[in-house]
């Protein structure tokens, strides 16, 4: 379970994140709402290590995560897919899959069979290079490239961000799937609303870097919420 407490960020002196408090269950969709520019990103940032937090607290199963370093964030078991994906381009689909193991102990890792069969276009496209495929290609490149390493908390960034509707769908499909299973704690931040509004079994909506509803599913209507994240 990952545990927020009292979370403040900046970017020198302003400040962005005003004391953000949030919970996110194993086996639920947490989903994160709000417009342009209330902090979204910069709450997933802080969770995965890419950017410092200036107070507050980060847990994850109650062991605190540290400040900017996304590489021990990765071995607490924070899964990030960020917005823009961040594929490696020159490098091809099994290497960019095989990044995410970078956080284990050892060597000598394969991708599980599980990956493919949760994405079965990266097995017919393992040896095209990442930069030739398309955005929703790499959107699912990206999302597996973050399950290698068995996280317990999945950050997702605008997944459907300039996607085709099938592969929305698909990638809906998938995060369906993994709630499912009950073992990993899914951060949804989307703007589309609808998407986000099928897949959460939470709700927490944000203006100007602060909460302004943190409720389950059952407990918020479509136009409440809806009005809450409009412009
Ligand atoms: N590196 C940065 N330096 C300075 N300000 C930043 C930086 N990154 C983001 N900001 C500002 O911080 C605020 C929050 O941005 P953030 O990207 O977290 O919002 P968001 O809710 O994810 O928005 P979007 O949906 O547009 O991605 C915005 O005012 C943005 O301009």
């Amino acid at each position: 379970m990952l545990e927020i407490n009292d979370l403040t960020l900046k970017y020198g002196e302003s400040q962005i994140l005003n004391g953000i408090s949030l919970t996110a269950k194993r086996g639920e969709v947490t989903a994160v709402m709000g417009t342009n520019g209330v902090g979204k990103t910069s709450l997933l940032k802080a969770i995965a290590g890419r950017h410092p937090f200036a107070s507050g607290t980060i847990t994850v199963d109650a062991k605190p995560l540290g400040s900017n370093a996304p590489v021990n964030a990765a071995k607490a078991g924070i899964g990030y897919v960020p917005q823009g994906r961040e594929v490696f381009p020159m490098m091809t689909v099994t290497e960019n899959l095989e990044t995410g193991f970078a956080c284990l102990a050892g060597s000598g890792h394969t991708v599980p069979d599980h990956i493919y069969n949760l994405f079965p276009v990266l097995r017919e496209m393992s040896n095209r290079r990442g930069g030739d495929l398309s955005g929703g290609q790499q959107q699912q490149l990206a999302i597996a490239r973050a399950l290698i390493a068995k996280p317990k908390v999945l950050l997702l960034d605008e997944p459907t961000e300039g996607i085709q509707p099938n592969i929305i769908k698909h990638i809906g499909d998938v995060i369906a799937t993994l709630r499912e299973q009950g073992e990993i704690a899914i951060v949804l931040v989307e703007q589309y609303f609808d998407f986000a509004f099928d897949l959460g079994d939470r709700f927490v909506a944000m203006n100007r870097g602060s909460v302004t509803l943190d409720q389950p599913s059952s407990k918020v209507t479509r136009s409440e919420l809806l009005e809450l994240v409009s412009v």
